[in-house]
């Protein structure tokens, strides 16, 4: 497995690899590499020949320096997990080599960044979507991989690939849980032990609005179900609940056009002290 580290170096392995006729599937992360991540890595590898892993944790889509000095950053362990199984190259570029000084070019996303993530965390997807961009310049990727977890991001990325014409396959994987069905995230490890026990609140109060949904509830109402739940968690302090319309992602006020699976979700941003959790899931699964 290789490991590089500028674009150049990335271009010229992923150009290689293209001539011998291989495909390329690619899976951008922020390291601290968990099983969630590794779902990712198998889906790629069932599509692409060869995969190719970033690690780089991007100052640009921080809006808290806090959370960017806190950012779990277990570079060795990361490249050996990838090495383990299989993955072709790591590519994990310094923030100088990214940003050196001069670079000023941001890509701006649409309407898809203004709501729920993009409201609460201000410049956030502006830094997501220029990296990405990035990114994508230096592996060349006939596939790339993004996790539901971040649904709002893969949305924004499907959207980023088609209107600038990129000719990258984007696709979005399922959530990956852990056992008691709170969502995999590198965050995680910084909750403590207890409150790791209780964030499982935060997957509840998403079945919690499925569960309602299913009885008949209104959006309203079923965001009002999810939210008692959180509420009830003397540890959690509840940032936003919405519903809404799975493609655009504008908040639903009725469920009168949003009956099949994958027409609506429901998402939330949930704080344990100072970490923030997020979780979404399908208001009409189908299993
Ligand atoms: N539990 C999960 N299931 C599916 N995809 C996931 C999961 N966790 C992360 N991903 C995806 O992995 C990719 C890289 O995410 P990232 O490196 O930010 O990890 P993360 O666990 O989401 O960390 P955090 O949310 O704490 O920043 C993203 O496409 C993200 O959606
Ligand atoms: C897509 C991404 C790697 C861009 O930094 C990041 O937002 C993430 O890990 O989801
Ligand atoms: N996985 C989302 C990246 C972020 O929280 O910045």
């Amino acid at each position: 497995m290789k490991v590089l580290s500028t674009p150049d170096e990335m271009r010229c392995w992923s150009d290689a690899r293209r001539r011998a006729g291989h495909s390329i599937g690619f899976v951008p992360t922020m390291g601290a590499l968990h099983s969630g991540h590794m779902a990712l890595v198998a889906d790629a590898s069932r599509r692409c020949d060869d995969v190719v892993v970033s690690i780089f944790v991007n100052p640009l889509q921080f809006n808290e320096a806090a959370d960017f000095d806190s950012y779990p950053r277990p570079i060795d362990d990361d490249v050996a997990m990838c090495e383990a199984v299989g993955v072709d190259a790591v590519y994990a570029p310094t923030a100088a080599t990214m940003y050196p000084s001069g670079h000023q070019t941001r890509v701006v996303p649409g309407e898809l960044a203004e709501v729920m993530e993009g409201a609460m965390r201000p410049g956030h997807f502006e830094g997501v979507v220029t990296v990405v961009a990035k990114l994508f310049g230096a592996v060349r990727p006939d596939t790339a991989v993004f996790g539901q977890k971040d649904y709002q991001q893969l949305a924004i990325i499907k959207r980023l690939a088609a209107d600038l014409d990129m000719g990258i396959e984007i696709i979005g994987h399922p959530i990956v849980r852990e056992t008691d069905g709170l969502a995999q995230s590198s965050r995680n490890v910084r909750l403590s032990a207890d409150d790791r026990r209780r964030a499982v609140a935060v997957p509840r109060s998403l079945d919690a609005a499925v569960a309602a949904t299913a009885a008949g509830a209104t959006p309203a109402e079923a965001v009002a179900a999810a939210e008692q739940v959180v509420a009830a968690e003397p540890r959690a302090r509840h940032e936003y609940t919405v519903v809404f319309d799975a493609s655009t992602l504008r908040p639903l006020d009725s469920f009168d056009e949003h009956s099949e699976p994958g027409s609506a979700r429901v998402a939330t941003a949930v704080w344990f002290d100072d970490v923030r959790l997020i979780d979404n899931r399908d208001l009409f699964p189908d299993d």
